[in-house]
Formats: C-alpha cells, structure tokens, sequence
C-alpha cells in the first residue's frame, strides 16, 4: 500500500506514523510540509482545495488516512466556516479523489456528533445530533465521505490524549503546578482514548480490512466506534490523571478537585453530558480488543514519566 498520511503533526497522526509504516510506504503530509521533531513532509493545507488537490496528486497514495481536523471545540463557534471547510468540504474532496482514482480512505469523527441524551452506548448506526459547530462540521465530512463513492472507514473516537499535543491531560498536569484547587466538570461523561491506541488499532484493522476480498471489503466499510473501554467524567478523568501522575513522580503535590456542573463552567460551545460508544462492532467484526480507559492512562503516563527521565 502506499499511505497518504493527512495531518501527520496532530496527536492522531504522530502516533499514526510508526504503525503504519508496517503496512507500507508512508506519506506524512502537514499543513505547511513540516514535521514536528524535524523532518519535511509532503504540504497539504485542508484550507486551500488548490494546495489540497496538488497534494492528493502528488501523493497516488491508494490509501489515504486523514487525521487532519479543526479540533478547537470552543472557537468552531465563533468560526463555523472554517471548520466546515477543514472538516466537512475538505473531507469531501479527498474522498472524490479516491473514489475517482480507486483509493480508500480512512478518516476520523467524534462523538460530538451525538447529543449526549441517550440511556446506553451509542451505536452507529444511531441518529446524530451535534450540539455545536465543530460537531457538526465532523458528522457533515462523514456524510461528504459516504457520499463521495469511496472506499472508506470512518472511526469515531472521543475524549483523545497522548503525552504529546494539545489535550486534557497535559491541561490538567500544566494546571497543576500553577493552582492549588482546580475546578472540574463532574456532569460530562465520555471514554478518554489514547491516540496510541487508535493509531495501533487503525493499522491492525486497515491490514485485515485490506486483506479481504473486494465483495466483503465493501460490505465492512463504514462507520466504527473505537474508544478505550469503560466511561467516567472529566472530574473522575482529572483525578486519575493526578493519581497516577503523581505515583509516577510526575507531579510533586496533587491539587485538589472540586466537581462542578457545566453549568459552572461556561463555554462557546454546549458539549454532550454522556457520550459512551458501543465498540462492539469493530471489535467482533476485527477481533480487535479494546482496553479500559485506566489502562490506556497508566501507559500515556508511564511513557511520560520515561521520557522526562530521559
Ligand atoms: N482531540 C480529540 O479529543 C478528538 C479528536 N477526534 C478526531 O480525531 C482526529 C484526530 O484528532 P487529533 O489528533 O486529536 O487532533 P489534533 O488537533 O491533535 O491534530 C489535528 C491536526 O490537524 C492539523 N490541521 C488542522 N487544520 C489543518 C489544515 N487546514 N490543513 C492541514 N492540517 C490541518 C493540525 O495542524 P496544526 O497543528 O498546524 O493546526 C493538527 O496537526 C480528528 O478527526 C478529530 O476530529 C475525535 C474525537 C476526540
Ligand atoms: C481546563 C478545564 C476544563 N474543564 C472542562 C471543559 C470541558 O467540558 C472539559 C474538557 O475540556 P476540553 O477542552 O479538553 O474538551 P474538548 O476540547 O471539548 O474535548 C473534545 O475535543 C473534541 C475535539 C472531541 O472530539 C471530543 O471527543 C472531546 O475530546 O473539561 C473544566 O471543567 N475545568 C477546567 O479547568
Ligand atoms: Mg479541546
């Protein structure tokens, strides 16, 4: 397979690099052609459909994974126009070229496209409902995708971290050292993904879903939950964050907790209260398993602990 890798610097795509080089010669593509950590790569900004189009060409790839994404949740609500560009029409074009040029295309969403209301996991094939611009930027690309004609895999993950790039946990250590008590949402409960596990569990999945035959390719294409097994609140997260964290000789002191409501702390953006995925589809269709959440938290942590001592 020859690999196009979209959005190769994002906590996703760098974690994507290793695994997928198992599977063929890979592409990394940036927005401005730099790789963080040094190195070039290939320039493909989803903002420009010019600079895009040249990128897809230049590329051949017959595979392209996109973990390219305006993922900035708050600020999609004061600029909608350039989520929906990044993360439904630039969607759309990649799938239109693949489709035109016999490629697949692996591409990622989020359960933001749920509203959060439901009584068991969501499933996906249940009804979407996005609550905020960025949301519904993510569920028009998946529908832009399946429209297009291409061969495709659209995994919806949610809540994702790693020890590098923007997210919650690196938030909660930074915070750490600079308050005594911090204030957290007890009411918004969703499955914190480690991107090492997507990456991991994306290239074991495109390696079997490559390997069947074209009938039953087509057949399994589509839409998959894949989250770390087991649920808890951005409250519960925080706490195991700093436990672990500081058993790890990461934080001196731990800061204290405080769960509040989300009504206590106001954003842009209304997020879902209970965002669980049902990934039983992915994991019986694949035979791929997926651990629970404080597994995945001791990993990202014992891998942040190695490097500080590095
Ligand atoms: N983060 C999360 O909690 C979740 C993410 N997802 C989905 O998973 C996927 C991967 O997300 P994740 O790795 O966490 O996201 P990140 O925000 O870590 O990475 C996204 C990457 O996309 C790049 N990007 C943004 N705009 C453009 C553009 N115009 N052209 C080219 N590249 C661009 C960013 O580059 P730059 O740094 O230059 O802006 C960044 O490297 C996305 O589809 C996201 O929607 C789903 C659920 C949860
Ligand atoms: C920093 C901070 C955040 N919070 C709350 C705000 C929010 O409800 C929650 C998490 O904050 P974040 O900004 O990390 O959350 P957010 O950026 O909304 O995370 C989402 O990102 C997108 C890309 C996704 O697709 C989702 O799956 C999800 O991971 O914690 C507090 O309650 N106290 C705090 O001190
Ligand atoms: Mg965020």
């Amino acid at each position: 397979m020859r690999i196009l890798l979209l959005g190769a610097n994002g906590q996703v795509g760098r974690s994507l690099q290793r695994p997928l080089a198992g599977l063929g010669e890979v592409i990394c593509a940036t927005r401005d052609g730099r790789l963080d950590g040094g190195g070039v790569a290939l320039a493909a900004d989803l903002g420009d459909p010019a600079g895009l189009a040249l990128a897809l060409d230049a590329a051949a790839a017959t595979v392209i994974v996109n973990a390219a994404a305006y993922t900035a949740v708050d600020r999609a609500e004061s600029e909608p126009d350039r989520a929906d560009r990044i993360n439904h029409r630039a969607v759309g074009e990649i799938g239109a070229w693949a489709a035109s040029h016999g490629a697949a295309v692996v591409h990622y969403s989020t359960d933001y496209v749920f509203d959060g209301r439901g009584d068991r996991p969501y499933r996906e094939d249940d009804p979407v409902a996005p609550l905020g611009a960025y949301g519904r930027s993510k569920q028009a690309g998946e529908q832009a995708l399946q429209a297009s004609g291409a061969e495709q895999l659209i995994l919806r993950t949610a809540w994702v971290y790693a020890a590098h790039g923007h997210n919650f946990l690196r938030t909660m250590l930074r915070l750490a050292g600079e308050r005594e008590e911090l204030r957290i949402v007890a009411d918004q409960v969703g499955s914190p993904t480690p991107a090492g596990l997507i990456a991991g569990t994306t290239a074991a999945l495109l390696a079997r879903w490559r390997h069947l035959p074209a009938g039953e390719r087509g057949a399994a294409q589509g839409v998959y939950h894949l989250t770390a097994a087991g649920a808890c609140s951005w409250f519960d997260f925080a706490q195991a964050i700093f436990e672990r964290a500081h058993a790890a000789g990461l934080l001196p002191r731990r800061p204290r907790v405080v769960p509040i409501a989300s009504a206590d702390y106001p954003t842009p953006a209304q997020r879902p209260a209970w965002s669980v995925l049902d990934c039983e589809r992915l994991q019986t269709r694949f035979g791929l398993h997926l651990p629970a959440w404080e597994q995945g938290l001791r990993e990202v942590v014992e891998a942040l602990a190695a490097a500080r001592s590095a």
